[in-house]
């Protein structure tokens, strides 16, 4: 079957589209993924690493990533252990006439990289993970190999937010817990265990980007190679203290730790601990408008890229966030309109923006009681 993708034809099987397993993955349902991936590129080669020029899709497949990054000016180089696929993006490349800057190799991904870093003259500038599940396990590989970026999709949403609870433990190194803000959760989860592990190569790590959507979660991860911006990425992590019966939340920095035994707001006793987790901003602002900026109008998801990029961008740095419908149903009170909502809690002081994990969350600097009391009128009580 022939699909178009950023301005590139593909050959992937029939069976990509109806929703059984394919011999070769291919799943269109990714392209914001591919599409915000290849404006972030441009973006990072045109405002932070110019020399940057060496592009590796660990994990090819159909060899789209790959294909859609060397039509876009990278050395890129496709790796898959599957012969299948291996063979389908060899001749996916020849269709887009990228045989020259995209070369495909069959091998582990974790062999491959290594292999790699130990040739300084095909250094890694910017290492791709897209696995199936969980990430970790090319995660050393990509730390100790990668000179600028390295990008990572984990589509393991139940382990990473705690939903899946030893999974979560035995993949991220971290206890995570399952709460309203899952997805988000899961993102802290990742990053935490994504910092840990560069730490452990003197390498510090800053998220340019960071999403949530459809079940995975996406994160784009500059480096800088010194032991000291390695501790000072560490200085990010920390701990989530959640009260189950008032949905109450708090963070407190540092590796050990200290968890609330009582909520602070009702004295309940149902408090779970989540972390350690990344409790830094997830993204750059600025960094993520230009990538907007970068969307062309010819990318096929672009309208909704933009919007998500703008929504990132705009959120308030808050380490977790509220769903309007989550707390108007445990104050049983009706919910109004979102931008009412944001706009009564702006006007009683706090700041607000919507988050772009649905369309009822968003971030504030209210706690949970503020929230309340500030709302309360509004929505009807
Ligand atoms: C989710 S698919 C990749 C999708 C692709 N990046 C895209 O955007 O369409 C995962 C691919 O990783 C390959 N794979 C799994 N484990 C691997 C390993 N250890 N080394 C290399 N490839 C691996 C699988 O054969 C499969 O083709």
């Amino acid at each position: 079957m022939r699909v178009s993708e950023g301005g590139i034809e593909l050959d992937v099987p029939a069976e990509s589209t109806e929703g059984v397993e394919a011999p070769v993955f291919y799943n269109p349902g990714q392209e914001l993924n591919r599409d915000l991936t290849i404006a972030l590129l441009r973006t990072f080669r045109e405002e932070r690493e110019s020399r940057a020029r060496t592009y590796l899709d660990a994990m090819t497949a159909s060899g789209v990533r790959g294909i859609r990054a060397a039509a876009d000016g990278w050395e890129a180089t496709g790796v898959d252990r599957d012969e299948r696929a291996v063979s389908l993006a060899r001749e996916n490349a020849s269709r887009n006439g990228v045989e020259e800057s995209f070369s495909v190799v069959r091998e582990d991904a974790n062999a491959f990289m290594y292999g790699c870093g130990r040739d300084m003259d095909s250094a890694l500038d910017v290492i791709d993970l897209d696995p199936y599940g969980t990430p970790m396990p090319f995660a050393d590989a990509a730390f100790a190999n990668a000179r600028n970026l390295v990008c990572v999709t984990a589509t393991d949403t139940a382990p990473l937010c705690g939903a899946h609870l030893q999974s979560g433990i035995r993949s991220y190194s971290a206890v995570p817990r399952n709460t309203e803000y899952h997805a988000e959760m899961g993102v802290r989860t990742l990053l935490s265990a994504l910092a840990r592990t560069a730490a452990r190569y003197d390498v510090g790590v800053t998220p340019l980007c960071t999403y949530a959507r459809n079940h995975y979660v996406r994160t784009f991860l500059e480096l800088d190679h010194r032991a000291s911006a390695a501790d000072s990425t560490l200085d990010a992590l920390g701990f989530l203290d959640h009260c189950e019966d008032c949905l109450f939340r708090t963070a407190t920095r540092g590796l050990i730790a200290d968890p609330v035994e009582q909520c602070p707001i009702c004295g309940g006793k149902r408090v779970l601990t989540a972390g350690p987790l990344w409790l830094d901003s997830y993204r750059d602002r600025e960094f993520v408008r230009s990538v907007r900026d970068r969307i062309p109008e010819s990318f096929g998801t672009a309208e909704r890229a933009r919007d998500l990029c703008e929504t990132v961008a705009g959120e308030l740095d808050v380490p977790h966030h509220y769903d309007q419908h989550r707390l108007c149903k445990e104050w049983s009170l009706p919910a109004n309109a979102m931008d009412d909502f944001l706009a009564t809690l702006r006007a009683a002081g706090y700041e607000a923006t919507p988050a772009h994990y649905g369309g009822t969350t968003f971030k504030t600097d209210a706690d949970v009681s503020e929230i309340r009391a500030a709302t309360a009128d509004a929505l009807g009580s």
